[in-house]
């Protein structure tokens, strides 16, 4: 926090206890009280969470005026949230109804939202470990602009478990006297930490046993970003030093995380990730699982997902969760989908769990999220023979094939011709910079005798939405059917936005 918004707080909270009148404040020293008396509400409500873990829900929603508000004590210091008023109005929301009400002529451009959207709703954080200006090793973010490191042990945009488990790590680095990393020399130990909210009750396979044992409240996967390589070197040198210190710190947050007598285990599992170069990206090639679980699970869509620390997954669970189920709405009985930023293969996933496809090909660049898929894949697999849907194959019936799940790991623009053959659907989910050149061209030339019927473009940045569905309609290939967002990450100048886009000539393969 900047010497400037401590001060203000200060001089905020030191007026209001002195019961100096509200109008000889300022309209910011006002909000900065509000979100004051909003955080200590939190901390009363987290106080009782950490008494009764079991019983983790989210908080009460704030008291907001006309739009979601944030209420954060460390807004303007910490950069992870950029709005911290109206966040269910972001101003990108503005340019996005623009461009689908009347440039493409939708009727009406919706963001979901509810009133408890805004809080604890992250439930994958990645923090930096570093010390902070008076030399005490801190986890937090880095403040706006630089790399100087802010502790944001209250966030409220975190879910409870993971601000518990930063905070674990918080009195491990100190206990352990673990070296933060220091970026002008490339020296010291932890570099970072992502932690990840696992679902305890997913987490059981549905062969599980009673349900007596079952461990409700969620726990953490702890990843922690060594400054190493992860081959111990010869014995007594700098480097098998330095996996001892990993050693000994991994444990003593095993023993402090996952073996409480009187509370269910925080941790699920404790990884190492090493990341040896001097280089802004966060995770290094090589993993290693040092305590716990190595599968972790969620629910989400409708299908079990399991996921492993390396491969990307949405950290807002219960936005992805509602835009799963609109996808479900938009993909007919008996699809073959080609799934082409499957991550884990959750959206593929999620509707093969509800949509009875014929097929999914998942299409995937990085490698990390094919052993999850097929557990996952498996898991569904067995499920549906279990108890398969109303009307559905079981598999067991010689004219009715059971269902094909596959993962394929490529780019999604190398052959896109073989990842979508027989496709009747293509869900496209890709990172920021939108679609390769290469799909993008392909889809807008694909006969319609060969191409998909149906598209289910899910993105993160409007921009090259915008850019890449422009390109869809121009070619005359596509129409756009529907378009609605989501708010992923509430407190910052974002939405992720759904574009469902169907064939415009040719026989329709679904
Ligand atoms: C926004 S994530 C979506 C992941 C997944 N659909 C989900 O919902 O969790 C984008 C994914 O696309 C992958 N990706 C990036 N470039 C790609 C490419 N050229 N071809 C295929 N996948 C790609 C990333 O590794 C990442 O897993």
């Amino acid at each position: 926090m900047s010497a400037m918004t401590s001060r203000t707080l200060r001089c905020t909270s030191q007026a209001a206890e002195h019961g100096a009148s509200p109008a000889a404040a300022t309209p910011r020293q006002r909000r900065l009280a509000k979100n004051k008396r909003q955080h200590k509400e939190g901390l009363e409500w987290r106080q009782q969470v950490l008494e009764e873990p079991a019983t983790l829900s989210p908080p009460p929603p704030a008291a907001v005026g006309p739009g979601l508000s944030l209420s954060c004590p460390h807004f303007e210091a910490c950069s992870g949230c950029t709005l911290d008023s109206n966040l269910d109005t972001p101003p990108v929301l503005h340019k996005a109804k623009a461009f689908f009400e009347d440039e493409c002529g939708l009727g009406s451009f919706q963001l979901h939202t509810n009133s408890d959207s805004a809080h604890s709703w992250r439930q994958r954080a990645r923090l930096a470990v570093r010390r902070d200006g008076s030399g005490r090793p801190v986890v937090g973010l880095f403040d706006k602009g630089s790399h100087a490191i802010t502790a944001i042990p209250s966030c409220v945009v975190h879910h409870p478990a993971i601000n518990q488990a930063a905070e674990l790590v918080q009195q491990a680095l100190e206990a352990c006297a673990v070296e933060p990393y220091i970026e002008g020399n490339g020296s010291g130990q932890l570099r970072y930490v992502q932690l990840t909210v696992v679902d305890q009750q997913a987490a059981q396979p549905p062969s599980g046993g009673t349900g007596t044992s079952i461990v409700a409240a969620p726990a953490v996967q702890l990843v922690l970003v060594w400054n190493s390589e992860a081959a111990a070197e010869e014995e007594g040198s700098e480097g098998s030093a330095s996996l001892a210190a990993l050693s000994a710190l991994a444990s003593h947050l095993w023993q402090l995380g996952s073996q409480s007598a009187d509370r269910p285990p925080l941790l699920h599992s404790v990884w190492a990730n090493f990341q040896p170069a001097r280089t802004n990206v966060i995770m290094g090639p090589e993993w290693r699982l040092l305590h716990g679980a190595e599968l972790a699970w969620t629910r989400l869509g409708g299908a079990d997902i399991c996921f492993g620390p390396g491969s990307f997954m949405q950290a807002n669970y219960a936005a992805m969760d509602r835009c799963l189920q609109v996808m479900q709405e938009h993909v007919p009985p008996g699809s073959v989908v080609a799934d082409l930023h499957a991550g884990v293969g959750t959206i593929g996933l999620s509707l093969a769990a509800t949509r009875q496809p014929r097929s999914v090909a998942a299409v995937e660049i990085n490698g990390q999220g094919q052993g999850s898929f097929e557990h996952s894949a498996a898991r569904l697999q067995h499920s549906l023979v279990a108890a398969p849907p109303a009307g559905a194959s079981d598999g067991s019936s010689s004219s009715t094939p059971p269902m094909q799940l596959g993962y394929h790991v490529a780019a999604a623009g190398s052959d896109p011709g073989r990842w979508c053959r027989n496709a009747t659907t293509v869900v496209c989910d890709p990172p920021r910079k939108g679609l390769e050149a290469s799909l993008l061209r392909w889809l807008c030339t694909v006969s319609p005798e060969q191409g998909p019927a149906h598209m289910l473009y899910l993105s993160c940045s409007f921009a090259s939405l915008r850019r890449d569905a422009t390109a869809l309609l121009a070619s005359g290939r596509w129409r756009l059917r529907h378009a609605e967002g989501f708010l992923f990450v509430p407190g910052t100048n974002h939405i992720e936005t759904l574009a469902v886009f169907e064939r415009t000539a040719g026989a329709s393969k679904a």
